[in-house]
């Protein structure tokens, strides 16, 4: 097995920083936010005038060299209260951050990995602290604590706290539950070890997302309290300076626009910025993109001298988290209009050697293989972008369960446009009529009333065939199927089999099937690779595998099948492969 050196923070930095700069609603953010922060730190070189000091001369002064955007009210100069505004609201905005995840940080991932006691009261302060009125409590601090306006954005930051506190926690219940986590606790890691390698890694694209609104919101509070005339006298901010142009504004409405457009530009720039960065977090690092550079100095095969007729080789591909390697050096090929089954045990392997042909493991996956092509191109050497026009398009897939796939907040029908809108290009009428055609091809009888429905108002089985649907739209080459009928209904899991059957022979696809069960194999599958710990312990025709297995777990999870009997525990054979006799 060819290992992948675990990535180091700065190169992951690094990764992230090149993805962020890739677009450019995030690059025009970081000049505004660079301007605006290299404004308030070079303030004392770009004006000699002091920003609170007043000059009865200089009351409502016009634009001139001396002072390049005039006087304010009372004959301060308004670039300089700009300049040193900027850095009232910037330390304010960091003050309130810092402290809001100071506190809800720590809290959220103590109590949801923990849950118990701890969860118990630190949710009930939680609520205490939502329910206190927050601009309140600042005008209550100002008065009897301090007119300094950075004690009210600690203030601020205490009561946005609770924000951070059930975002992190959310997040943190969410993964905790999942399966490796749980693995990872019976490998014996310790929990600072599961928080840092498995929860942390979660928990960062939605802190990042939450720490520019909190900073967006605490600039815009900021400005409401120094606008009421709280602050001090001597603290320059753009809040003071609206409060000033309100009064004037008859006389020198452009007093308005210096203040409101920094305020503006700095609160769009921070949101948009934390979009931009939660994107470039949430696409999933190049796990392929990973494998892909580690392969590209390795010497694997040609893709051009293989097969006319093969859509997929895989060969020599590991997936590994950490120690822990859960697929050891898989080889699989699919031909053309060819059905594979993809069998074994729960755990064996089968959904990640999918996942890795569709590019979709989690950043933590450390994925090498010898080969990985498609359709005659090499997916080493994709990109991210090259690899999202070809799931859906190439490549098509249909999940285990059918419900949790579709997004609750979207009608069937916009949810099955829009990727023709994108892949095929369609006009929305097209896609409409697509969409329908494909609805009523999948067997669902009022095509209209479920493309108009909420995916709460369709059964399961309604729901998986609307996937299937989905995945064949975009006329990909090959349909990846993961335990497609598991989650439904005995009645409704022959149809649909029958259903992806039919569609596969009639658009001529390949479809990797994956499953535990050999009754699925046996209704569609031309040819079977049986997975076991990992490994391929055997591949062959269908026909053959049934006619006589040769492998002893193949025979064991046969025997399982047939006799409807209850699930035996897992086999212990050594894991040798059974070569594949091709026919
Ligand atoms: N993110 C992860 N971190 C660590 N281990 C993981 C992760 N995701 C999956 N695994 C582990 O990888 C192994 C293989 O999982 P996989 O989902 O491929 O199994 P499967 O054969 O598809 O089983 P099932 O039929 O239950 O889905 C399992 O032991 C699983 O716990």
């Amino acid at each position: 097995m060819t290992t992948v050196e675990p990535s180091t923070a700065p190169a992951q930095r690094d990764r992230l920083l090149r993805r962020t700069l890739r677009d450019p609603v995030a690059v025009v953010c970081l000049a505004v936010l660079g301007l605006v922060i290299a404004g308030s730190l070079a303030a004392p070189l770009l004006t000699s005038h002091d920003p609170a000091r007043s000059v009865l001369a200089d009351t409502l002064a016009p634009m001139s060299g001396s002072h390049p955007l005039g006087g304010d009210g009372v004959g301060r100069d308004v670039l300089a209260r700009l300049l040193y505004g900027g850095r009232t609201s910037l330390v304010g905005g960091t003050i309130a951050v810092l402290v809001a995840f100071a506190v809800g940080a720590p809290l959220g991932l103590v109590s949801g990995f923990y849950r118990g006691w701890f969860d118990a009261v630190a949710g009930w302060i939680v609520n205490i602290i939502m329910a206190v009125p927050a601009i309140i409590v600042m005008l209550v601090v100002m008065a009897a604590v301090s007119q300094d306006l950075n004690v009210a954005m600690i203030v601020l930051g205490v009561i946005m706290a609770p924000m951070v506190f059930r975002l992190i926690r959310a997040s943190v219940l969410a993964v905790r539950e999942e399966l490796y986590v749980d693995a990872a606790r019976v490998a014996g890691l310790g929990d600072a070890r599961i928080m840092r390698r498995h929860i942390l890694p979660v928990v960062i694209a939605p802190s990042v997302i939450q720490a520019t609104q909190v900073f967006a919101l605490a600039i815009g509070i900021q400005a409401g309290l120094a606008f009421l005339g709280l602050g001090k006298a001597s603290q320059p901010s753009w809040g003071a300076m609206l409060n000033d142009a309100f009064t004037n504004v008859y006389n020198e409405p452009m007093l308005l626009v210096w203040p409101g457009l920094a305020m503006g530009l700095t609160i769009l720039s921070s949101s948009l910025l934390g979009n931009a960065v939660r994107d470039a977090l949430g696409v999933a690092e190049p796990v392929v993109a990973k494998r892909r550079r580690h392969r590209a100095k390795a010497a694997g095969a040609p893709v051009a001298d293989l097969p006319a007729d093969r859509l997929l080789t895989v060969s020599g591909l590991c997936v590994a988290y950490g120690e822990k390697t859960v697929v050891d050096g898989v080889d699989l090929i699919v031909a053309r209009g060819e059905v594979l089954g993809l069998v074994g045990e729960s755990g064996s392997g089968k959904s990640q050697t999918a996942f890795s042909v569709l590019g979709l493991l989690p950043d933590q996956a450390e994925v090498t293989a010898d080969q990985l092509s498609f359709d005659g191109k090499d997916l080493l050497g994709l990109d991210l972008a090259d690899l999202n026009a070809l799931r859906g398009r190439g490549i098509g897939y249909i999940p285990q369960e059918p419900m949790s796939n579709l997004d609750p907040c979207f009608r069937i029908g916009f949810q099955l446009a829009e990727p023709m809108r994108k892949h095929l290009r369609l006009s929305r009428t097209e896609a409409r009529t697509k969409a329908l055609e494909l609805l009523a091809r999948v067997g669902i009888a009022d095509p209209e009333r479920v493309f108009r429905s909420y995916p709460h108002q369709i059964s399961g089985g309604m729901a998986q065939r609307v996937l299937i649907a989905g995945a064949v739209s975009c006329d990909p080459r090959l349909l990846i199927a993961d335990e497609p009928t598991t989650a439904l209904d005995v009645t409704v899991q022959a149809e649909v089999l029958d259903l992806m059957r039919s569609l596969q022979r009639e658009r001529g696809m390949g479809m990797i099937l994956v499953t535990h069960d050999f009754g699925v194999v046996a209704d569609i599958c031309d040819r079977v690779a049986v997975m076991q710990r990992g490994r391929i312990v055997e591949a062959a025709p269908a026909a053959r595998i049934f006619a006589g297995p040769a492998h002893e777990y193949t025979r064991m999870l046969l025997d399982s099948t047939l006799e409807g009997g209850p699930a035996r525990g897992p086999l212990v054979t050594p894991a040798e492969p059974v070569k594949e006799v091709t026919s």
